[in-house]
């Protein structure tokens, strides 16, 4: 090859590098103040944590969830934290896996008090834990319409407005085991792997219409929901958890506002959370360019770091899933 072909495809691309860190570093970000946030699962754990750093940044809010009682509270706790004095912080009480008829009535309803929704943050979710032969089908199911579906019907109600405003943020919280599946948690992990999948296509659909898409993707996270998955998990699942940390609802929360408004595509917590989403990154739309270049070269040495991860987890299954011994 001609040198001077080499030197200018060099510059060249040491100026693109140069332009999309540019771009990057100077994105703006969205603002919700006056707006309306839209909170599915907002008052318990992490949701909850979302709302009380929306309020903080002086969004109009509702929350929704199926208990009245913990809606209520939820709301009061909200209260304290505005910064409006006209600022209105609302409940709906709905069972988002209820189905997109009831769902498309109850978000209409939701939009007649406070206005168009803004930014959509999908937090209601729920793990129920098992092996394969030990899941119940209709808990499969159950996770399937909660998880999956009560975030999808959701996203379908606020879309057409949104596009049709160019402008709008939609959150759907997946979970690391949404990146890997993990012993006693296949169906579990399995409507998480589903939202990854939807919010990729989601994100190709609305870019270009400048509606920013946010996948969270936490670790074990110390909430009510935790605590009670914690009862019926087992062991290996939850010394293989253990090894992706255990983080504060307030902290994960407020890291999924912040990536939302910033418009980058995962929220992701901690080290371990890091090596693992950038070792599964496949093709999703990870905007950061410094990132996007170390990940060229991280990539491999993560690869092989992951051969080592791996045998461990397969060390855990066999310390504690040892065949059952006959009994004479
Ligand atoms: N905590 C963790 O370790 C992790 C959690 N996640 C995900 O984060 C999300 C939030 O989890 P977390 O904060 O721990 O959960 P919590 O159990 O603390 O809160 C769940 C919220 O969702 C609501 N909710 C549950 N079921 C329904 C339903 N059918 N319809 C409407 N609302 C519902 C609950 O209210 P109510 O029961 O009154 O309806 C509550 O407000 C979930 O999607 C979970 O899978 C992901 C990774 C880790
Ligand atoms: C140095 C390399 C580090 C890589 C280690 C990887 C460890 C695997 C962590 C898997 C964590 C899965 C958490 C799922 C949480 C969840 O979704 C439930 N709590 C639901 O509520």
């Amino acid at each position: 090859m001609d040198p001077s072909f080499e030197v200018i495809m060099i510059i060249i691309a040491v100026i693109v590098f140069h332009v999309l860190i540019f771009r990057w570093l100077t994105r703006k970000s969205k603002d919700i103040y006056g707006k309306h946030v839209c909170i599915t699962g907002g008052s318990s754990g992490i949701g909850l944590w979302v709302a009380i750093n929306a309020a903080k940044k002086g969004a109009d809010i509702t929350i929704v969830a199926r208990n009245i009682k913990i809606l209520e509270k939820a709301v009061n706790v909200i209260k304290e934290n505005c910064v409006r004095n006209d600022q209105r912080i609302e409940y709906y009480s709905l069972d988002v896996a209820s189905g997109h008829k009831n769902i498309q009535t109850s978000f209409k309803e939701i939009e007649e008090k406070l206005g168009d929704i803004y930014m959509l943050v999908n937090c209601a979710g729920m793990a129920i834990c098992g092996t394969i032969e030990d899941t119940k089908p209709e808990d499969a199911k159950f996770m399937m319409d909660l998880n999956y579906l009560g975030t999808v019907y959701p996203i379908q109600y606020v879309l057409p407005k949104m596009k049709a405003k160019k402008d709008g943020i939609i959150v759907l919280t997946s979970s690391q085991g949404g990146l890997i599946g993990i012993y006693g948690m296949a169906a579990y992990n399995a409507t998480k792997f589903a939202l990854r999948g939807f919010a990729e296509a989601l994100s190709m659909e609305t870019k270009h219409l400048g509606i920013n898409v946010t996948l969270s993707l936490p670790a074990d996270t110390d909430t009510p929901g935790f605590a009670n998955e914690q009862k019926s998990k087992p062991k290996i699942t939850q010394e293989i958890c253990s090894g992706g940390g255990l983080f504060k609802p307030e902290d994960v929360g407020k890291k999924l506002l912040d990536d939302a408004l910033k418009g980058n595509f995962f929220s992701i917590m901690g080290i371990e959370s890091w090596i693992l989403t950038i070792l599964c990154v496949g093709m999703s739309p990870w905007k950061n360019p410094i990132l996007g270049f170390l990940q060229c070269y991280l990539m491999g040495v993560l690869r092989m770091i992951s051969f080592g991860i791996q045998w461990n987890f397969g060390r855990i299954v066999r310390k504690y899933d040892k065949p059952k011994e006959k009994s004479n």
